[in-house]
């Protein structure tokens, strides 16, 4: 079964207990929390006070999606927060092995994104160690871009890794999904769609979300 795990960036920002709750009440997995730090990304978001606030008002899992040049240094305050998922950058992550450690000893779920002009290579010593590689389908920064053709050769590749080592990993695709391009990630091996302006530009959120898992 496919998990859509909404973007709190593209819900009004006026009202987050209560944009969590709607997509809860719609049947999203997960929530996705895109954690920008202005320096990594050309855009800001928000921290973990706000991340331990949300927390309260929402059984959903939280994934977070760390865009941020020292991740290292928040592994800690975001597990704090209320993280079931923290995923780091690869391109963030010289030490990325440790980092992978550090977030698996705190008690979290660990996963490693790759942009879009990232090689899977570089995440292929550390497979084994991961729970979740998280394929950027578009440029790190914004909600409502583009989806890029060329992620979906990227996430076939990374499914017959997978496959190969017989490993259990989830394939996450961030950027540009909706009912069309979720269809082509799918079938390609993704198996959690990430989606912030398909789920909350629409005006039937339960829909939105049906459409995406290719219910309707
Ligand atoms: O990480 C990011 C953007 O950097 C995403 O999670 C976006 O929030 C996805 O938005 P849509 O492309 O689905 O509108
Ligand atoms: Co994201």
């Amino acid at each position: 079964m496919i998990k859509i795990a909404p973007s709190l960036l593209s819900a009004n920002f006026a009202y987050l207990a209560d944009e969590i709750k709607k997509v809860e009440a719609a049947g999203a997995d997960l929530l996705h929390l895109d954690i920008m730090d202005g320096h990594f990304v050309p855009n800001l978001t928000f921290g973990p006070p706000v991340i331990a606030a949300l927390r309260k008002v929402t059984k959903l899992p939280f994934d977070v999606h760390l865009m941020v040049t020292n991740p290292q240094e928040l592994i800690e305050p975001f597990v704090q927060a209320g993280a079931d998922i923290l995923t780091v950058h690869a391109e963030t992550a010289p030490h990325m092995h440790r980092l992978i450690q550090t977030i698996k000893a705190s008690g979290v779920r660990a996963a490693v994104s790759l942009n879009p002009a990232t090689s899977l290579t570089t995440i292929e010593e550390v497979l084994s160690d991961l729970d979740m590689v998280l394929i950027m389908s578009v440029n790190p920064g914004f909600g409502g871009q583009q989806f890029i053709p060329e992620s979906i050769n990227k996430i076939k590749r990374l499914r017959q890794l997978i496959e190969s080592r017989n490993l259990k990993i989830d394939i996450e695709v961030d950027g540009g999904i909706n009912k069309t391009t979720a269809r082509t990630v799918v079938d390609a091996g993704a198996t959690i769609l990430v989606a912030g302006s398909a789920v909350y530009g629409a005006p039937d959120v339960t829909k939105a979300i049906q459409d995406l898992r290719g219910l309707s």
